[in-house]
């Protein structure tokens, strides 16, 4: 039987990159502590976001301290691959490295999985010319208040922030990213309940891109003296691109998640986690960048290769031949963590 031309044209066709599923805006958000300038989102996502959610959120409160609204999805599907593929490419990150104190012994951790945050504490602002100010003073903030350099949120992170805070009837003031590039990346049993974040504090958490396991279990009990306790069940939530579970109330002081990894090494199924925050006091900033930006170089998404790649700046690229590229401190460490 013959193949019809065209058919076979297409199946013998090399393999070229992708056209991205997104038209880049010429409008960018800079800021002093950007690497790199960040595209504004596309009109197009901005315009169907409008659309958000688009499924009503379901509770997930029938156990004890739980309080969730689950959004599947809350991204609207005709944008949620196109927002993935524009995030990876345009937002900075890193593979934070620090050390810790393991019964006296100091162990480098590296964080199994690409970070980057954006934002500031309730006790500050940036003005129009990305200058810090203090809320209640109103004077600009000197050098030294941080041990860190804060950023403000770029307008795409800013658009869904704003989307999220009307829905949610929360405010936010932090935008976190992950990027697990393969089932090897992960994040261990944690709860975000840090004291910066106050009391019973909100957090949104979306996901783009592949679908992974968010695991859920209480913090262990300690029963009262002939007290019996209904041990609440472990939860399993298969996360999938444009879900957002909103997590609430006493969920953070109650229960553990995680994002475990997973078998098959597959590098082409990058998932992007993107939480909202609000950090009250100044230690919450310096806590998110030591930890999600840290002291090591930038990566940036690379189209071609399929993986994130050390950044350098056009700058100084000119002086680095292609073979002295920064050895990632990542390879070189001993210790790997969880965290
Ligand atoms: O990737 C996720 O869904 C969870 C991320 C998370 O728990 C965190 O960043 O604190
Ligand atoms: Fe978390």
């Amino acid at each position: 039987m013959a193949m019809k031309r065209g058919a076979l044209d297409t199946f013998f066709k090399p393999a070229t990159a992708k056209k991205p599923k997104y038209e880049i805006s010429e409008h960018k958000t800079g800021h002093a502590n950007y690497p790199f300038s960040i595209p504004h989102l596309p009109s197009e996502f901005a315009e169907q976001l409008g659309f958000a959610p688009a499924e009503e959120g379901k509770l997930l409160n029938d156990q004890l301290d739980l309080d969730l609204v689950y959004y599947e999805p809350y991204i609207p599907s005709s944008i949620a691959a196109g927002l993935f593929e524009f995030l990876r490419q345009e937002l900075p990150f890193y593979r934070v490295q620090y050390a810790i104190n393991r019964g006296g012994v100091q162990t480098m951790i590296n964080t199994p999985r690409f970070t980057t945050v954006f934002g500031i504490d309730a006790t500050a602002r940036f003005g129009d010319d990305g200058e810090l100010f203090d809320i209640k003073t109103g004077k600009n903030v000197g050098p030294g208040r941080y041990k860190c350099k804060p950023r403000p949120l770029p307008q795409c992170l800013d658009m869904l922030r704003n989307f999220t805070e009307g829905t949610t009837n929360e405010t936010f003031n932090f935008c976190l990213v992950n990027y697990y590039a393969d089932g090897q990346d992960s994040i261990s049993y944690h709860s975000d309940d840090e004291r910066f974040l106050g009391i019973d504090p909100a957090i949104a958490s979306f996901t783009l891109g592949a679908r992974r396991d968010f695991l859920m279990k209480h913090k262990p009990i300690v029963p009262g003296k002939g007290e019996v306790i209904n041990e609440p069940k472990q939860i399993k939530l298969p996360l999938g691109p444009g879900d957002m579970v909103l997590m609430r109330g006493k969920t953070q002081a109650n229960w553990l998640h995680s994002i475990p990894k997973r078998a098959g090494v597959d590098a082409s199924k990058g998932r992007i986690n993107i939480t909202f925050r609000k950090a009250m006091v100044k230690g919450g900033t310096d806590n998110y960048y030591q930890y999600n930006v840290g002291t090591g170089g930038v990566h940036r998404w690379n189209a071609g290769q399929k993986k994130m790649l050390p950044w350098v700046s056009e700058g100084v690229a000119t002086a680095v031949t292609k073979d002295e590229i920064p050895v990632v401190a990542a390879d070189v460490a001993a210790a790997s963590g969880q965290n």
